[in-house]
């Protein structure tokens, strides 16, 4: 059985839902405005005749034809990076500012720490971490490619994450490093929404892997709130349609840490729905509502979930 079909109850067009999740997924570019302006970048591909549409939230997310990102030399200097369309909703959503610290839970392969870091003008501190040291090697040829200099990696599992070496840290007194402004958790999970660029992932689904990664991910978000300043904001976002994974972390953390469920901007174009405050035989704080889930078929992308959390105290 199509794992996918146990969603039915939560979308409102089954059929379309499926058969979007069949399609293979546009090819989409982000301008790296480190680099390059929209306009440039733009001028780049029209000289280079590659054929692309504007996305119609964002300027500097392009839809490309045919899948020529990577093969362009506006790629190789830099300007564009090769993102998945519904991916550059986390940060957008967290929008980071200049001059903030910012830490990046789950970097690797870095497309969300590149665009965070365009979107602070390259200047702060942002530490982009992840627990799989081979995966940090593309963030750091990424970060390189997209020229960001503002960028501190590290290797650590981040449910125990510390800075010790920019201060000592005991939960009355975070280490120097660990008061951060803002904190993304693009967090590790069953990958359901990529199934339209691996298919790989529906066959490989089991219900046991769901619930392991939700440990994990309950684990992550906790520190990810433990180490945000009091008014600053953690995101929390999965590319899978499971609640177990998503309203159901949100849900825990929520119970057990000193934040809040806030909306956020999406952009009006972006058709998205409301977090669900039921799922099979659980119930969820009704503040997950404020997180949005995007299905493939409401804008011709893979599936998503973001939520966006301001910390207390
Ligand atoms: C969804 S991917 C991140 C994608 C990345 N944010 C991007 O936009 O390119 C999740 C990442 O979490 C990492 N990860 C898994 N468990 C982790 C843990 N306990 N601590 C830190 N990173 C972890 C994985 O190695 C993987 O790179």
């Amino acid at each position: 059985m199509n794992p996918l079909q146990r969603y039915a109850p939560l979308v409102d067009d089954e059929e379309a839902f499926l058969e979007a999740c069949e399609r293979p997924l546009p090819s989409v570019v982000r301008v790296n405005t480190i680099k390059t302006t929209v306009e440039r970048a733009r001028e780049a591909l029209d000289d280079e005749g590659v054929a692309y549409e504007q996305t119609d939230w964002h300027p500097g997310i392009l839809k490309l034809e045919d899948s020529t990102a990577g093969t362009n030399w506006p790629y190789f200097h830099g300007w564009l990076h090769g993102q998945e369309e519904v991916s550059a909703l986390p940060a957008i959503a967290l929008d980071p500012q200049p001059g903030e610290r910012v830490w990046d839970t789950c970097a690797a392969p870095g497309s969300k720490t590149t665009q965070i870091a365009a979107m602070m003008n390259d200047e702060g501190v942002l530490v982009g971490n992840d627990n799989n040291l081979g995966r940090l090697s593309a963030l750091r040829h990424n970060a390189e490619r997209l020229g960001v200099t503002n960028l501190v990696v590290t290797n650590q599992d981040a449910r125990n994450f510390s800075m010790k070496p920019f201060g000592e840290q005991t939960p009355e007194k975070p280490g120097a490093f660990e008061q951060f402004d803002r904190v993304l958790v693009d967090a590790p999970c069953s990958c359901e929404g990529t199934c339209r660029k691996n298919p790989d992932v529906l066959d490989e689904w089991t219900m046991n892997h769901v619930q392991s990664v939700a440990g994990i991910q309950k684990g992550i978000l906790r520190r990810a709130v433990q180490v945000t300043k009091p008014g600053g904001s953690v995101v929390y976002s999965t590319c899978t349609f499971a609640p177990e994974e998503n309203e159901a972390v949100l849900d825990f953390v929520l119970e057990r840490e000193d934040c809040e469920l806030v909306e956020w901007d999406v952009p009006d174009a972006f058709e998205t729905s409301p977090g669900v405050t039921e799922w099979e035989d659980d119930e969820y704080d009704p503040s997950v509502t404020k997180a949005r889930r995007v299905y493939p078929h409401q804008n011709d992308t893979g599936g998503f979930f973001t939520a966006k959390l301001e910390v207390q105290s």
